[in-house]
């Protein structure tokens, strides 16, 4: 049975990353963050106690949850490529393909006036980045798979830049993702919005619930308040006109349930260990602090995909650690 070694990080933060050894040969595994109350001693028990976890990942470490570079032994022995490699090079065909296709499939819808031009680009909004982390798992556990993955918004960005400056013209990319379909307004909202997404993957990637909770918000929660405030927001924010009590209560709302979806999702994936009544104080904060940052009339000063998700890796980094 693999003797679970539980280190407290140097912040002394109540997230604690175990690091599970297998008996010989010692075996680094991948990081399973364990999202849990900070370590006491009660007064009535000499023992620390732990709040009871949620989803326990099992003790024994499925192969693919070790962590390891690529193995270019063998390709340099004329093995070819590595596993790794050849996982991660199809996940990224993979993902890369899906995004093409989720932007053509909404431009398709938008063109044939089966959806307003609003939603189009507000359904992208969300099930970009949301279908984005969702495809994390399908990677493989060598260290550079989150280059791999970064590779996706980064073509994208790319994309996004050469159709705002008109160096080329793609209108289906502009009609499934502008306003009112001009160009340079690919290099506002869309362009933030990948460059988060490439961050994201790159500083927190499946080893942190900071990365996965910040896109959650700016996906699942500002993306429906913008639609839920469209149609329902007759009620106005005392600070904010252009804001509504209905698009704010559900950015809370379903900026709160996406992201407790996703870590679900990553815990029953065995990347974190969530306990529940622990996680879910910190990521009603988290969706608080967006929501009202969300709220606030600076929209002329920085752009919401912006704002919210570095509010939320800040919150969900004090509070989670
Ligand atoms: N808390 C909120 C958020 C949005 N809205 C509604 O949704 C519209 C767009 O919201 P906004 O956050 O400004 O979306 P943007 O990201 O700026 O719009 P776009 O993505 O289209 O650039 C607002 O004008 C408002 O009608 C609202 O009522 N209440
Ligand atoms: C309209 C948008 C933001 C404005 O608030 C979203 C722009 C989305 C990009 C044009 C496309 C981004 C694609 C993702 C990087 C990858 C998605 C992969 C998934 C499998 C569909």
């Amino acid at each position: 049975m693999p003797k679970a070694v539980i280190m407290h990080l140097a912040s002394g933060a109540a997230t604690t990353a175990a690091l599970s050894f297998t008996h010989p040969p010692f075996s680094l595994l991948r990081r399973r963050v364990r999202l849990r109350p900070r370590l006491h001693k009660s007064p009535l028990s000499p023992t620390p106690v732990w709040a009871t976890p949620l989803f326990h990942c099992s003790p024994s470490v499925p192969r693919h949850l070790l962590l390891a570079p690529y193995d270019l032994s063998s390709a340099a022995a004329g093995g070819g490529i590595s596993a790794e490699l050849l996982q991660d090079a199809g996940a990224t065909a993979l993902v890369m393909a899906g995004a093409y296709s989720l932007v053509s499939a909404f431009d398709n819808l938008t063109q044939n006036n089966l959806i307003e031009q609003s939603l189009s680009r507000k359904l992208v909004h969300i099930l970009s980045g949301l279908l984005f982390v969702a495809s994390w798992p399908i990677f493989s556990t060598s260290i550079e798979a989150r280059y791999f993955a970064s590779l996706v918004p980064l073509v994208n960005c790319l994309r996004l830049v050469i159709h705002g400056l008109s160096l080329a013209t793609d209108e289906g990319l502009i009609k499934s993702v502008t306003r009112e379909g001009k160009p340079e307004e690919l290099l506002r909202g869309p362009l933030y919005y990948v460059l988060i997404l490439i961050s994201c993957a790159l500083l927190f990637w499946r080893e942190s619930p900071i990365g996965v909770i910040s896109l959650a918000m700016m996906c699942g929660g500002d993306g429906v308040a913008d639609i839920m405030g469209r149609r329902f927001g007759s009620l106005k924010l005392p600070y904010n006109q252009k804001k509504s009590w209905a698009g704010s209560i559900s950015m809370f709302v379903f900026g709160f349930l996406v992201s407790i979806g996703m870590l679900y999702y990553f815990s029953a994936l065995g990347y974190f260990q969530m306990d529940l009544v622990w996680t879910v104080e910190r990521v009603a904060l988290v969706s608080l602090v967006a929501t009202v940052v969300e709220s606030l009339p600076i929209t002329g000063v920085v752009d919401d995909n912006i704002s919210v998700p570095l509010a939320s890796m800040v919150t969900a980094f004090l509070s989670f650690g």
